[in-house]
């Protein structure tokens, strides 16, 4: 049973303190390495996403696997756990099927499963071809290092490919062919790989690791950007809110971090101490809102709906990957900012935030359409409305479980 939450009191304290636990990216890169290393890796402030549990799990089933029988996984919504899975299992003695929720089997996942096949790999679709669920024979024998792999649709097909690379009996080649998407998340894959004592070479579009041994070391995840995104999106939608977000430093592995920049100019300032972030308000420019979020997907309802509340106009660029994550987030967005009278429309790939029109009814109820961040990204409404209802409240589980629960300690008023 889906269940809603219902936000009233508007009223909120001035300061507060917020304890955002570990990146969701950074923590299911960091499991796979400590699997792929054999337990050479230590993990430190691990997420308690569900995406990560999911992983854990998984990764503990595949452990204590018979080799005799098929195994069957399920990682439900969890987009990273499903693509670092299926690399890590095509090179897994063993046979498996992987699967997960009704959306996840209509994220595209061929670009992968054609790179790991010509690896050697022998992955079969159970269902739509190009879609999970998928059969993988696993195999130790490998044909090729070398592998041309299309960036533009997905860089975890990437990050997937590059985190067993160093344990491949002949390493790894990829030539990344188009402008590859999210490219910061490919840089905390390598980043990451390094801090586990793997080196690899990335010239122009090619990216190369030889076989090699993991380190005995340790890896801190840090606190998550993404989720730290909507507390940016209500400090600059509140009078007088400062904020504390501990544990965040200014040198992150998350490209996400670039909501920094982004709200300066919304009018959020953000001051680094050595135990965290001070957020408060400062006056914005009055300037034209342009962003590319080609680098920063996750980001892009955070932002669109900060601004709809702010009633400032915004231009949006580097949209396209948006419709494949957890739901179209571009079709959801346009529905549910329609319902303040906000209208988002594409003109040629630039992405249109209109708030000429915005009106506030008294209540809204925001559909979340299976997504997490359409849930946090609206959350901030609650500022400007009398009722707030946000149809499906434990959606936001899959990345930040504590939302709702940090939402009270500003004095936020939930009821189910
Ligand atoms: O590698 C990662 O941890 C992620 C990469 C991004 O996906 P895409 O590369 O598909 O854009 C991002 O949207 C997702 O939330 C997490
Ligand atoms: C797109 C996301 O996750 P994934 O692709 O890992 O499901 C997300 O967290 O916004």
């Amino acid at each position: 049973m889906k269940k809603s939450a219902f936000i009233t009191n508007k009223k909120i304290d001035n300061r507060a303190t917020i304890a955002i636990s570990g990146s969701k990216s950074e923590s299911n890169r960091a499991l796979i390495l400590r699997s792929i290393s054999n337990g050479l890796v230590d993990i430190k402030n691990l997420s308690d996403a569900n995406d990560t549990q999911v992983l854990q799990s998984c990764l503990s089933k595949i452990e204590l696997h018979k080799k005799k029988e098929v195994l069957k996984l399920n990682v439900g919504p969890a987009g990273t756990a499903m693509r670092f899975l299926t690399a890590f299992l095509a090179f897994q003695e063993g046979e498996f099927e992987i699967s997960g929720s009704e959306r996840m089997h209509e994220r595209p996942i061929k670009i992968l499963v054609e790179a790991l096949n010509s690896l050697g790999a022998d992955i079969k679709y159970l269902g739509t071809n190009g879609y999970p669920p998928l059969r993988i024979n696993g195999t130790k024998i490998q044909k090729t290092a070398e592998i041309n792999i299309n960036g533009n649709v997905s860089s975890q097909y990437i990050s997937a490919l590059l985190l067993i690379a160093p344990a491949l009996p002949l390493g790894l080649k990829l030539n990344i062919e188009g402008k590859l998407t999210s490219k910061p998340y490919v840089n905390m894959t390598l980043n990451m790989l390094n801090s586990c004592g793997i080196e690899y070479t990335w010239i122009e579009n090619q990216i190369i690791i030889v076989p090699q041994i993991f380190k005995h070391s340790q890896l801190f995840i840090e606190p998550d950007w993404s989720s730290a995104s909507y507390w940016y999106s209500i400090v600059a939608n509140s009078d007088n809110l400062d904020l504390f977000l501990s544990g965040f430093k200014k040198d992150s592995l998350q490209g996400d971090q670039k909501i920094v920049e982004i709200m300066k100019n919304l009018g959020v300032e953000t001051k680094y101490t050595s135990s965290g972030i001070n957020l408060s308000r400062c006056k914005s420019p009055e300037r034209e809102l342009i962003y590319d979020f080609i680098e920063c997907p996750d980001l892009a309802q955070t932002v669109a709906v900060c601004c709809a509340l702010l009633g400032k106009n915004l231009k949006m660029k580097g949209l396209e990957t948006l419709k494949i994550k957890e739901t179209d987030r571009i079709k959801a967005l346009k529905m549910e900012l329609s319902k303040i009278n906000v209208t988002l429309n594409e003109n040629g790939g630039l992405y249109e935030l209109n708030t000429q029109n915005i009106q506030y009814p008294d209540k809204v109820s925001i559909k979340t359409y299976d997504d997490h961040r359409m849930a946090m990204a609206f959350a901030p409404l609650a500022l400007k409305i009398n009722r707030l209802e946000i149809e499906d409240m434990d959606v936001i589980g899959k990345s930040y479980p504590n939302f709702w629960n940090d939402l009270s300690k500003i004095g936020i008023q939930l009821t189910q």
